[in-house]
């Protein structure tokens, strides 16, 4: 996937997104750092074609994203996001299943059998006639990403994944998304708010600041306090831990 020159304005106010330009490569482990209000959501609705930009394209193998169908774009591209109550009332098989309603068309032909890997995957077996509204939010946010993963998409997509999960299962999760990686070579874009899960996950990092691609490289080019401070607008020591390597920490207000 290629981003050229990418801009966005929302109902033409002024622009968010500025002039972006990547590639992002297959295989790897990508994820978005910065702060809030920074444009990260924003750009990965544009990478996964639910917005259009005002200018510029996102290419996929070569076409723009924006000339695919929908199923086109559902063969490829799965998205994990902040849900919304709509499936409230489905069991949580069922809304597995859903995840490979762009490869049947029809629920009713999907096989329970089918969807039993994904639900073993992300440890939902036990809750598989559960209704939806039965869950915890990080339950939940389990199924969501079991359904993406049902796609069996190139490319996955998830905006600030481990929001809900306690820390168990936040480990657990980046433990399904490297074994994605590694088994299916999927390429996973992610938006990461603990910067220490993104740059330990993550092949290559790329770094938003007030809309623009500010910088994009391998996490261990960015264990640099000054610029870390600079971008966040905070006080940023980085530590190293025995047996962990590397911990960024933000200093109390006043420290320094
Ligand atoms: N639907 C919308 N209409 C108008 N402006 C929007 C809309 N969605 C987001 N924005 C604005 O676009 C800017 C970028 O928002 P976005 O959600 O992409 O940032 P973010 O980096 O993901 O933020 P956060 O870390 O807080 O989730 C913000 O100023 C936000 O107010």
């Amino acid at each position: 996937m290629q981003l050229n020159n990418v801009s966005f304005s929302y109902h033409q106010q002024s622009e968010i997104i500025h002039n972006v330009s990547a590639d992002v490569t297959p295989g790897h482990i990508l994820s978005i750092v910065g702060p809030n209000g920074a444009g990260k959501t924003t750009l990965l609705k544009l990478m996964t074609g639910e917005l259009k930009p005002s200018r510029g394209a996102v290419m996929l193998d070569g076409e723009p994203l924006s000339q695919l169908t929908r199923k086109q774009r559902a063969d490829q591209i799965a998205i994990v996001s902040q849900q919304n109550q709509l499936y409230d009332d489905m069991k949580v098989i069922d809304v597995v299943k859903m995840g490979r309603l762009a490869k049947h068309g029809l629920l009713a032909a999907i096989d329970d059998q089918e969807v039993a890997p994904y639900l073993a995957m992300t440890g939902l077996q036990s809750f598989a006639n559960r209704p939806m509204s039965q869950l915890s939010g990080g339950q939940k946010q389990r199924v969501w990403i079991a359904a993406a993963i049902a796609q069996d998409p190139q490319y996955l997509f998830l905006d600030e994944p481990t929001t809900y999960l306690d820390i168990r299962y936040q480990t657990e999760l980046m433990a399904i998304i490297e074994k994605l990686h590694r088994q299916r070579q999927m390429t996973i874009v992610m938006i990461l708010h603990d910067i220490n899960q993104a740059f330990r996950m993550s092949d290559d990092i790329w770094l938003i600041k007030a809309g623009k691609l500010v910088s994009t490289g391998q996490p261990n080019q960015f264990y640099d306090e000054r610029s870390l401070s600079e971008i966040f607008n905070t006080a940023i020591r980085i530590v190293s831990i025995p047996d962990y390597g590397k911990y960024i920490v933000e200093l109390p207000d006043g420290a320094n």
